[in-house]
């Protein structure tokens, strides 16, 4: 069997992989076990020497990753620029911050001294999308490595050489071998991953579906796992936001990464007051969006990552149209070579619809009219996800209350939902459990330990 890097831009089949025998997946896990053994006796500083190198490497050679991540999943190369430095930002930050996030903590008890230590699981399965290729695996590792555990990647089967790339990246940063590996493996061998005794947890980001399988197998194995799933992100427009700034916003929110993110607008919930007015301009602003190479810095349409979720996106689409929705743009693959999808309106959506009930991860955007504040709160919560939501009004408390009100692992107000290594990062309901930045993140594979001295 083997796995393909497919440029969606083309169709051309770059270059293929055979996948991982067991035998010689086993023999992996046990030597980043080993690995780990080593590891986890540096100390903080040793650690994050390492780890500021690497983000000098990322920095040095932006761009030759950038190309790569283009030519693989298919996302603006200005994009995939800002993901490389994202990921050298996250690395400094562990680099800086993971000695003080994992610090003894004392703890006034019965004893005569009594404290926390955060010590390392041992080796962390990473489960990754293909969807930010370098950013997924590089936040996960981050933390994880800093708090002194080795990993190993199993990367989505489009982006294989995205995932060799990162595993050379950390053998030019000079870490001791073994402390990052990558594994060129199919979906149907996670599950021996998993149960392996040489893997102490696991994390994923990925699709529910597959949440609820590696969650069952972790659990099967009793082993800690943290889920960062799907999501519908509601982008809620009360009547008092500034049309004008909030409907650039709303295009930037829907259409970065072309619109494949976990944390991207996806239902637009809005006061029916405005709602005319607001989805003219979002219209007005779609219609200037020029699509072509992504490797070209005047693109603003890459293709999907791949054909085949290009016809789901479609399927969604039509069905929501013969359930009632309309059509205000788009809602056709673009006659060229190449994934691509033309950016897409829907109006009038209701729940029951797919691009109400369903993620809806591409170039879609869905708009659902409200009556009022309590109405659009009520409908931005009616869905299975709980990842991430937006406000947009020129009423700070009114945004503040609602805010309160929305079941999600963030809300922003008048700004559009993203990640940041400083906060948490991570959802309720089916968008998962666990969080992922931030210090949360960092403490979520160590082994929380009480000592009591008497
Ligand atoms: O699919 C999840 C995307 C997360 C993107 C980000 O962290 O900015």
């Amino acid at each position: 069997m083997s796995i393909h890097s497919i440029n969606p831009a083309t169709g051309e089949t770059i270059h293929s992989f055979p996948v991982l025998q067991n035998h010689a997946i086993e023999s992996i896990l046990k030597s980043a076990a080993t690995a780990q053994f080593h590891w986890k006796a540096l100390d903080f500083n040793q650690r994050s020497a390492y780890f500021n190198k690497l983000a000098q490497i990322l920095r040095q050679s932006r761009d030759k990753y950038a190309h790569l991540i283009t030519e693989e999943m298919g996302k603006l190369l200005k994009e995939a620029r800002s993901e490389v430095e994202k990921c050298a930002l996250a690395c400094e930050y562990y680099a800086e911050h993971a000695a003080a996030f994992l610090a003894d903590e004392p703890i006034v008890s019965d004893a005569g001294r009594s404290y926390v230590s955060y010590q390392p699981l041992g080796v962390v399965f990473c489960i990754m999308p293909w969807n930010f290729p370098f950013w997924q695996v590089l936040r996960a590792a981050a933390p994880a490595m800093m708090a002194g555990n080795t990993v190993v990647l199993k990367h989505a089967s489009n982006v294989p050489r995205c995932s060799l790339a990162l595993e050379a990246i950390f053998r030019e940063a000079d870490f001791p071998e073994n402390t990052f590996r990558s594994v060129l493996i199919t979906s149907a061998q996670v599950e021996q991953v998993i149960a392996s005794e040489h893997i102490a947890a696991v994390t994923l980001t990925g699709s529910k579906t597959a949440g609820r399988k590696v969650a069952a197998v972790a659990g099967h194995h009793l082993k800690k796992c943290v889920l960062e799933l799907g999501g519908s992100d509601p982008f809620v427009i009360l009547a008092d936001a500034d049309i004008t700034f909030t409907a650039k916003q709303a295009v930037i929110g829907r259409f970065q990464n072309m619109g494949q993110s976990c944390i991207a607008a996806k239902r637009f919930i809005i006061v029916e007051t405005i709602a005319d007015e607001f989805i003219s301009s979002f219209k007005d602003l779609v219609s200037q969006l020029r699509y072509g190479d992504p490797k070209n810095d005047a693109t603003d349409i890459a293709p999907m990552a791949r054909t085949d979720l290009r016809a789901d996106l479609h399927k969604q689409v039509k069905r929501s149209l013969s359930m009632g929705a309309k059509l205000i743009a788009g809602g056709t693959f673009m006659q060229t070579q190449g994934a691509y999808y033309v950016p897409t309106i829907l109006d009038q959506v209701r729940p029951g619809m797919p691009a109400f009930d369903e993620e809806m991860f591409g170039p879609v955007a869905a708009f659902v009219r409200a009556r009022d504040v309590e109405d659009a709160v009520a409908l931005a919560n009616q869905t299975q996800f709980g990842l991430g939501a937006s406000i947009w009004t020129q009423n700070i408390t009114q945004g503040e209350t609602a805010a309160n009100e929305i079941q999600a692992g963030c809300t922003f107000i008048n700004g559009i939902v993203k990640s940041d290594p400083r906060l948490p990062f991570g959802g309720i309901k089916h968008s998962g459990f666990g969080r992922e930045l931030s210090y949360h993140g960092i403490r979520e594979f160590v082994n929380v330990k009480t000592t009591w001295i008497k």
